[in-house]
């Protein structure tokens, strides 16, 4: 998956975030997070590495990752993690 299609899913209704290099369909979290919805709508479609990792998320929230794990995100877009497309899409 790249950031074209993923940038698509930033909805309540249909929302996906990207944690390193991994792409997790949230959407049935969303009402259960308890940082609540909101933020996980601003990172809707995005990247969320940095956001994940700046609160500090536990083990248990790690695990619960594995939960929504939908794919990986496409290897060619990994190279140019520091180029303006990755940043910006
Ligand atoms: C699928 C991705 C995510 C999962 C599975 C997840 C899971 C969790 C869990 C289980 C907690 C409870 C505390 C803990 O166990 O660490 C939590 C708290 C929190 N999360 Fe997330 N989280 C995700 C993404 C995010 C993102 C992208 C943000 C963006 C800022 C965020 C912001 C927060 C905040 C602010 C709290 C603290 C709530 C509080 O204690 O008041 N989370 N998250």
């Amino acid at each position: 998956m790249n950031f074209e299609e993923i940038s698509k899913h930033n909805k309540r209704s249909d929302l996906y975030l990207v944690i390193h290099n991994k792409v997790y369909d949230v959407t049935r979290f969303g009402n259960e997070h308890p940082g609540g919805l909101e933020v996980l709508l601003d990172e809707g479609g995005r990247d969320a590495t940095e956001s994940f990792e700046d609160i500090g998320h536990s083990d248990d929230a790690r695990k619960l990752l594995e939960k929504y794990y939908i794919g990986d995100l496409d290897p060619k877009v990994k190279k140019k993690k520091n180029s303006l497309f990755y940043n910006v899409v």
